[in-house]
């Protein structure tokens, strides 16, 4: 202990040192002086590379060193949320990166298998402290004793799993398990599919699995950024704390709903709305939509003109429209197409008109004539607002708006369903909204001209740099042969447009940062949690953010609760990868004890027989219970103020017509549509509880849940159960123990 105790000193003294640093480093480098675009480029990569190096060594301090590897051929190695180096010339490590291969036997070393392992140590620390060591013996010819050897090999993750519920989920660094850790660094550069029942540890291993990659292939992820969807606000929040734990934050989090920037969702659609929507018909119905706004003048429109009327007839609309589709542009950037050749037609009519000779010779005007008559057609407001009606210019809002206000091509039963006008975002409008943006193109071409007026304005400047820099050579400098010369300078290394280019990127925001502002962005891998419950649009959507289709996926088909979620990952994945995914099942249960598991397989095995829920890792000893009453609120809040647990939080999960009754029973409960999860005690409807976990939930009027809803609800405790109803049980929880209030 004293040993171990004095290198984690060391270690806290190390990390100091290079805190230190990195912060001097920080404030120096924003202190600095200087306005051109090298000097503002190379002091934004030094702050952003520093402030990285914060976050890391914030989450060293969290428990620094957690693991030892003792190997037979005489390595050791201490192992470590993040990896730090001594200061000596060899920059010899001193603690490795729990992600550092070298590291891997730590979780996969068994006796049957001990990868060279002799000895493998698990520190428990608090703060700065060592508390506890847990030996294993990994080689049986080994007889060196350190007198922690331990009989239970599982202790420490034991210790994990039963410790009090924060109200945040924590990191596994120090207890992933091995079929964890084969998911976690699997080298699938596709989609990989990770499956398992609740509490398996897929949104831990999701997590990691993050963390992993952007270790692995840092320089890459965090230029494209990683993003982790969540089924709702609340559940990101529970697991915000992970990966800045891990040293790593380059990561943007969000639901479904948020991925249209400029676009909050305010509203709930019903359950036949949000299937309506989220079936890929949608995307059909709206592709003819963006057609029915090309349309055709019935049969012109006249044009009145100085030099008399012109008419846009069906013939000239017909052609022009034909024309412009041809492109395959998105609606908005092939009306330019139809724009010229509607102007042609009018100012081929007008020439005909003008020119004409009355015996029947070739037209009098030339060339710069009808130019000129092109010039004056082009700027006409009548001509304009003619193409306006004809082609007009939409954004994704306003169209999708119209087509909610009267849905058209889909049956009658489904334009019903979503029929809306006016009123917030839904959800499932999202999904929409990008397709809509899709089919219609942003016109962004001022903007583009804009830029790449700027663009060409740097590409100037940098030429100066780079000549000043070439004219500032030292004499000697040019009196060596460059063939010989090893000096280089800016002039050397880089050519005025790279330099523009890269003062483009000294972007003072994050990937992460930058991929929320803007729909288009390629991420450089997606995560996906509770990925059972999005649409067949949604998955539209982000198959569109992540073109390399490197993503993980992590769900649980027997807990899909969405009306609009897609059943089977052949279904979802069959149109964008075919077959060529992954597939890895968990199914050991880390959170819930069997006598909870028991239960709750019950709820799902009424509907199919040969349901296998995943195998629970330990029992508690508490058996779950169920109390009949009259009067829900008062039982409830009795049972609350009974099973509230000392440390640790407690939720009540029922649905949500219950809500406003036992809110007013439960005053101290955070209740509402983002509860504060880390408060003792929390009401929720099952759809909120989803992902989450309480050391004792209470399941209030069971009878009203759906069965994958009931089934959730049940599988969120980590200790204790119990039920409170109304009328009668549930034929699948008659099982459960009596118990008075
Ligand atoms: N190797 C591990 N060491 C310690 N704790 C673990 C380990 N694996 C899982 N857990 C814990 O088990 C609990 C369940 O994990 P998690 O929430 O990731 O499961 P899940 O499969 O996503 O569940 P659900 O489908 O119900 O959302 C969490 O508290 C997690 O920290």
């Amino acid at each position: 202990m004293r040993s171990e105790q004095e290198f984690l000193d060391l270690l806290h003294e190390r990390l100091a040192e290079l805190r230190g640093g990195a912060e001097s480093a920080v404030s120096e480098a924003l202190a600095r002086e200087g306005s051109t675009y090298q000097q503002r480029l190379e002091r934004d990569v030094l702050v952003a590379e520093q402030s990285g190096l914060l976050t890391a060594f914030d989450a060293g301090e969290r428990g620094l060193c957690f693991g030892r590897l003792a190997f037979r051929d005489g390595r050791d190695h201490h192992i470590g949320r993040i990896g730090l180096r001594r200061d000596d010339a060899d920059r010899t490590p001193l603690v490795v990166d729990w992600r550092a291969e070298v590291a891997r036997p730590f979780y996969l070393a068994t006796g049957y298998t001990p990868m060279g392992l002799r000895r493998r140590r698990h520190l428990t620390t608090q703060g700065s402290r060592v508390t506890a060591l847990h030996d294993e013996i990994l080689d049986l010819a080994d007889v060196e004793r350190t007198g922690h050897e331990d009989t239970d090999a599982d202790a420490v993750l034991f210790a994990a799993l039963g410790a009090a519920r924060t109200g945040r989920m924590r990191d596994i660094v120090r207890t992933i398990q091995a079929e964890q850790d084969r998911v976690i660094r699997s080298p699938h550069r596709g989609v990989l599919v990770v499956e398992g029942g609740p509490g398996t540890g897929k949104t831990a291993v999701a997590l990691h699995r993050a963390a992993y990659l952007l270790y692995a292939h840092r320089e890459q992820l965090t230029r494209r950024a990683v993003l982790i969807v969540g089924p709702n606000p609340g559940f990101l929040g529970y697991i915000a704390e992970v990966l800045p734990a891990l040293g790593e934050t380059g990561v943007l989090m969000a639901t479904p709903g948020e991925l249209f920037p400029g676009v909050t969702v305010t509203e709930v659609d019903g359950p036949e709305a949000a299937r309506v929507k989220g079936d890929t018909a949608m995307a059909e119905a709206l592709a003819r939509f963006v057609r029915d706004q090309q349309t055709l003048p019935d049969p012109e429109i006249v044009i009145q003109h100085d030099d008399g009327e012109l008419s846009l007839d069906v013939e000239i609309a017909a052609e022009a429209r034909r024309r412009a589709r041809e492109t395959e542009a998105p609606h908005n950037l092939a009306r330019p197409t139809f724009a010229f050749r509607v102007i042609d037609a009018l100012t081929a009519q007008l020439a005909d008109r003008l020119g004409a000779d009355p015996y029947g010779g070739p037209n009098f005007l030339g060339p710069d004539d009808i130019a000129q008559l092109g010039k004056g057609i082009a700027s006409s407001p009548e001509v304009h607002a003619a193409i306006e009606e004809l082609w007009p210019r939409r954004t994704p809002e306003q169209l999708l708006a119209d087509f909610l206000a009267e849905p058209v091509h889909l049956p009658e039963a489904h334009a019903e369903a979503i029929r809306r006008t006016g009123g917030g975002w839904t959800a499932a409008d999202v999904p929409l909204l990008d397709e809509t943006a899709e089919l219609l193109g942003v016109d962004d071409s001022a903007a583009r001209a804009a830029a790449e007026a700027e663009r060409q304005e740097r590409i100037a400047y940098a030429q100066g740099v780079l000549e000043l820099s070439y004219g500032s050579r030292t004499q000697e400098y040019e009196d060596l042969d460059d063939e010989e010369s090893e000096v280089l300078a800016a002039h050397d290394l880089i050519d005025a447009e790279r330099l523009a280019d890269r003062s483009e990127e000294a972007d003072h925001r994050t990937a992460a940062e930058r991929a929320a502002a803007d729909r288009t962005w390629a991420f450089g891998h997606i995560i996906v949690d509770e990925a059972q419950e999005l649409s067949a649009m949604c998955w539209r959507l982000l198959m569109r953010r992540c073109p390399t289709r490197s993503m993980t996926l992590v769900g649980d088909p027997a807990q899909t609760a969405e009306p609009a979620g897609c059943g089977s990952w052949e279904t979802i994945l069959a149109p964008y990868v075919g077959d060529r995914w992954e597939h890895i099942g968990l199914d050991v249960n880390y959170r819930t004890p069997t006598e909870v598991m028991d239960i709750a397989a019950r709820v799902l095995r009424s509907a199919d027989g040969t349901f296998e829920p995943p195998r629970s890792i330990r029992s508690t000893g508490h058996r779950p219970w169920a109390r009949r009453t009259d009067q829900l609120p008062p039982a409830v809040a009795a049972a609350v103020a009974g099973e509230t647990p000392a440390e640790g939080r407690l939720a009540v999960i029922a649905p949500g017509g219950c809500h406003a009754a036992l809110s007013a029973a439960l005053p101290e409960a955070a209740t509402g549509p983002n509860p504060d999860l880390t408060r003792t005690v929390v009401l929720l409807d099952p759809r909120q509880a989803k992902g989450l976990e309480f050391d004792t939930v209470i399941v209030a009027e069971p009878a009203q849940l759906a069965s994958s809803d009931l089934y959730v609800a049940l599988t969120r405790a980590t200790q204790r159960l119990g039920v409170v109803h109304t009328g009668r049980l549930p034929e699948e929880l008659t099982g459960l123990v009596e118990s008075v209030g």
